[in-house]
């Protein structure tokens, strides 16, 4: 079976696969508006600076709207209930099954990720500078939410050059200043 990534899974690949390949899926946008508490940031915490972290999830788009990512081909135990994998990606709980478009022109189906419908995890959109902020900040179990960031901003740097994903790029920029200026220290 095949399944795509276009978070973390593309540049943290810490299972086993036959093949990987990198394409895009269409009808969504790829938004920094899920709640991580796990990896790249803790449970809000009043009276301190513990914050959960931002990572990107899948919101409906229109059939010009693509997302480019990777895809594994794995055996099917991957999944299995209690694997590495399904306890890394469970707090994206809507699995649905979408058509995978490759670099190289071939097409085919694999499972997607998309962030859970759990309201507290669900923050949704908010001025690119309050997010931006939210990341420089925000740390986890798995380290900084700006490395995860910076990670999948060279991922389609590196490997889809020639696609320009505005949402990402905007927030790296937006990342970076404020890692330049004093404002978060
Ligand atoms: N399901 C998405 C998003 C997955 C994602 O970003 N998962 C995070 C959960 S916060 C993860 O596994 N992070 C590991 C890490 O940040 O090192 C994908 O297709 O890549």
């Amino acid at each position: 079976m095949w399944i795509f990534g276009y978070g973390s899974l593309t540049w943290k690949a810490d299972f086993e696969f036959h093949r990987r390949v990198v394409g895009y899926i269409k009808g969504y946008k790829r938004r920094f508006w899920q709640a991580s508490i796990d990896h790249r940031g803790v449970q809000q915490q009043t009276w301190t600076f513990f914050q959960p972290g931002r990572v990107v999830t899948l919101v409906p788009g229109d059939l010009t709207d693509i997302v480019w990512g990777v895809a594994y081909e794995v055996s099917d135990e991957l999944l299995s209930e209690g694997s590495s994998l399904n306890i890394r990606e469970k707090s994206y709980q809507e699995r649905r099954q979408e058509t995978v478009y490759a670099a190289d022109g071939a097409s085919f189906s694999a499972l997607v990720f998309i962030g859970t419908s759990d309201p507290s995890l669900r923050l949704g959109p908010a001025p690119p500078e309050d997010m931006a902020r939210q990341i420089a900040r925000a740390v986890g179990p798995s380290g900084p939410n700006s490395t995860y960031l910076f990670n999948l901003a060279t991922f389609m740097r590196t490997e889809v050059p020639h696609y320009k994903d505005e949402h990402l790029v905007q927030l790296e920029e937006l990342v970076k200043h404020l890692q330049d200026t004093v404002q978060i220290k």
